[in-house]
């Protein structure tokens, strides 16, 4: 039950959340003329952006179902901490690339997304990762920003979703300059709509508590953590209205948040394949990608790892979710404790 579409919330979706929780539902109902099935769909997508962060269990099943939910989806998802040991049989011999999300999978989640930060020992394990293996970032965020938490100069840093990708401003080979550093921006084009669609943003929303604009250079995200549930849908429509002036935005759906950005055929998935083919690895055989994530948009890096045959997808998450990822860790605490095992393995079949 796979729908790698179903993060791309298109405006019919946006139309029908509005109405199915605006009280005055007569007043649009006039001209949304909803059918029952796209009133169902309303109810989907304001459940689906809970779901994408869940904040309580849900009071309809008992925690032994929820239980037993987890345990079946583990089955097919297993913990990578778990399977380290497999996973260390089929890595031997193999050149590894480690690609992370940051958001829930190098810092938890916050209210506040400009206090996203790491932990120290966090940092410490992405140094050593880095020092024994080409590691990326690839995030929704603006790719200075994400640097100003991460503040690692030996890692690649792919910005807006993949949309603007840099190299290492410090070589990892002591004594090599690095003078051509890798920089790719397929978006650059959008780059004055993009500006000035967060200005309009910024003033549309302004009356919304809680709501929060944030410009990420090739995308802009709004935030729906800190607004009441009730705003929801007034909220997505502030949003649909103003991108029903610009059709070559899209709009995506994250952890309670709609990603605005660009219509180019361009996502995490894309930017992990330049990064590879970037590294000389484009048709190599024994390259083993592995790719940690939490969020739907790390899905489309999944997808390609899973096409490719090639390395394992991780998804960052508690509670069962549908996934192209092969294996799960629980939170970025998890995530910290696998990447140290990687280096210790490492540093353990290098002696
Ligand atoms: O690709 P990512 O690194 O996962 O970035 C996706 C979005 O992450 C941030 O928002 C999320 O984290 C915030 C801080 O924990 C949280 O407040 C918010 O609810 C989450 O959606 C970031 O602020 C967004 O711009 C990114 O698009």
């Amino acid at each position: 039950m796979k729908n790698h579409e179903s993060n791309v919330v298109g405006p019919d979706v946006m139309l029908i959340a509005l109405a199915a929780s605006i009280p005055n539902a007569a007043v649009l109902g006039g001209f949304l003329n909803l059918s029952s099935s796209q009133i169902k769909d309303t109810n989907n997508w304001i459940d689906s952006i809970r779901a994408s962060s869940p904040t309580r269990t849900r009071s309809s099943s008992s925690s032994s179902d929820n239980q037993d939910k987890i345990n079946s989806w583990m089955l097919y998802h297993p913990s990578a901490l778990n399977m380290f040991d497999q996973i260390a049989y089929n890595m031997k011999g193999k050149k590894i690339v480690t690609f992370l999300d940051y958001d829930g999978t190098l810092s938890p989640i916050v209210a506040d997304p400009d206090k996203a930060f790491m932990t120290k020992k966090m940092r410490a394990t992405l140094k050593d990762i880095a020092r024994h293996f080409p590691t990326a970032i690839v995030t929704g965020r603006c790719r200075d920003k994400v640097y100003s938490f991460v503040k690692l100069a030996q890692l690649y840093y792919a910005g807006s979703h993949g949309m603007d990708i840099k190299g290492p401003t410090k070589s990892r080979t002591p004594n090599k300059g690095n003078d051509k550093a890798l920089l790719c921006q397929p978006a650059s084009k959008f780059l004055p709509m993009i500006e000035e669609v967060y200005k309009i943003l910024l003033e549309k929303t302004k009356s919304v508590p809680g709501a929060k604009v944030e410009n990420n250079k090739f995308c802009l995200s709004v935030h729906f953590r800190c607004v009441d549930e009730k705003c929801w849908a007034a909220l997505a429509e502030q949003v649909r209205l103003v991108l029903n002036e610009y059709p070559k935005l899209k709009l995506t759906q994250g952890r309670k948040v709609l990603e605005i950005r660009p219509t180019i055929k361009w996502d995490k998935g894309k930017a992990l394949e330049f990064l590879l083919e970037s590294l000389g690895y484009d048709n190599s055989n024994d390259v083993f990608p592995i790719y940690i994530g939490d969020d739907r948009t790390d899905e489309d890096a999944f997808k390609v790892l899973r096409n490719r045959g090639q390395g394992i997808g991780i998804l960052v998450s508690r509670v069962p979710k549908d996934t192209e990822a092969s294996y799960t860790l629980k939170d970025p605490a998890e995530v910290e404790q696998f990447l140290r095992r990687l280096v210790q393995w490492k540093r353990s079949s290098t002696q």
